[in-house]
């Protein structure tokens, strides 16, 4: 299959060499004529994923938003969330109708409070059967290093999510299916926003039983806001949930992980998203997370603590403290 991905960061470019090594011709499309040119010209990607010596045969790469969308039979759009509308919007009209859609990216617009399916479906004008999310442990370093992992592909459309599905499935990368879109996207959203708590516990000097309990109440928060959007609690004890919990907070590899540990060090935050390798979604979207749980009526006594962390700078112990309520309840 001809298969294109929009946004050439770490995640693009890794799962653009998963689709390259499943057989299928990849165009990677990027606004920076010197990523373009290194993956074109050099077969690497310096600025986002130098770790990869030498990129797949199979892959290119272009600036031109209509050579690279044409005849593509899957477009994957891997593009930091807060970005994507305006970053899509050029492309609405140029992708065949034919093609399914396909989002990597973990994030709640924060000016909105929209998914990602929501976002791409309204920007491209596309139809709910053609639009896909992929959400797993998948640190994109690992994967580019062609260690086995597993993934999530849903769509309301089975026979295309497993189309999908196909399409990036190699020796080391094992996807599998859903019609959960909506628990998909909630899972990699919102495992950004404990990530960040875990990670500022872990720079603060706690230890296991800390990050446990953020890991695990974060999951009960999780879940309790995406039952209330319509999701299946199932998608949230699988490797979208559970999977990418135990994976993005326990790993320096995450950007989310090391932003928060670098608040529990004592950095500010603009000092936090100055060193920060790449986009940290949970950040923007920690906001969107506290609005949604006023919308659906859920408590989130961790999207709000972060929220307090991220916008008025208290410290870990006060954010911790935050999480134990004054009422003695059921768990
Ligand atoms: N890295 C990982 O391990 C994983 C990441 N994800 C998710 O995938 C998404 C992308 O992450 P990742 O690739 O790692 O992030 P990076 O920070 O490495 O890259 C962000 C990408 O967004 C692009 N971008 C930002 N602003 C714009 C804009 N205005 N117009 C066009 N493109 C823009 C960047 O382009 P440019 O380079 O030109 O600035 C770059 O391609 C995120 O939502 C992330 O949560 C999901 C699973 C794993
Ligand atoms: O989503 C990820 C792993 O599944 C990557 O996490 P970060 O965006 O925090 O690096």
């Amino acid at each position: 299959m001809k298969i294109t991905v929009l946004g050439a960061g770490a995640w693009g470019t890794a799962f653009g060499q998963v689709l390259a090594d499943a057989g299928n011709d990849v165009m990677m499309w990027a606004i920076e004529p010197e990523i373009v040119e290194g993956i074109r010209d050099h077969r690497r990607n310096a600025v986002r994923l130098p770790s990869v010596e030498r990129l797949p045969e199979r892959m290119t790469a272009t600036g031109d938003r209509a050579e690279a969308v044409a005849g593509a039979d899957i477009v994957i759009v891997s593009i930091a969330a807060q970005a994507a509308r305006v970053a899509l919007e050029p492309f609405r009209g140029l992708i065949p109708e034919t093609a399914v859609v396909a989002s990597l990216m973990k994030g709640i617009e924060r000016t909105t409070g929209k998914r990602m399916d929501e976002v791409v479906r309204e920007t491209l004008d596309l139809p709910e059967a053609r639009f896909a999310a992929i959400s797993g442990p998948n640190l994109s370093k690992e994967v580019a290093a062609r260690n086995p992992s597993a993934t999530v592909v849903a769509c309301s459309d089975i026979m295309n999510a497993r189309l999908v599905a196909r399409a990036c499935t190699t020796h080391y990368f094992r996807p599998f299916v859903t019609t959960d879109v909506v628990g998909l996207e909630l899972c990699g959203s919102l495992k950004n926003v404990i990530a960040l708590a875990v990670g500022m516990a872990r720079g603060a000097g706690y230890g296991e039983n800390t990050a446990a309990m953020i890991e695990t109440r974060g999951l009960a928060e999780m879940t309790a806001i995406g039952v209330a959007a319509g999701a299946d609690a199932k998608t949230f004890c699988g490797l979208a949930g559970v999977g990418d919990l135990i994976a993005t907070c326990g790993s320096p590899l995450s950007r989310n992980y090391t932003f928060g540990s670098n608040l529990g060090k004592g950095m500010s935050v603009e000092e936090a998203t100055k060193v920060s390798n790449g986009v940290a979604e949970g950040v923007p979207t920690t906001d969107a997370v506290v609005a949604l749980g006023e919308r659906l009526g859920v408590p989130t006594p961790l999207a709000t603590a972060m929220s307090h962390v991220l916008g008025r700078g208290i410290g870990c112990g006060e954010m911790l403290g935050e999480l134990f309520g004054p009422d003695i309840t059921e768990e």
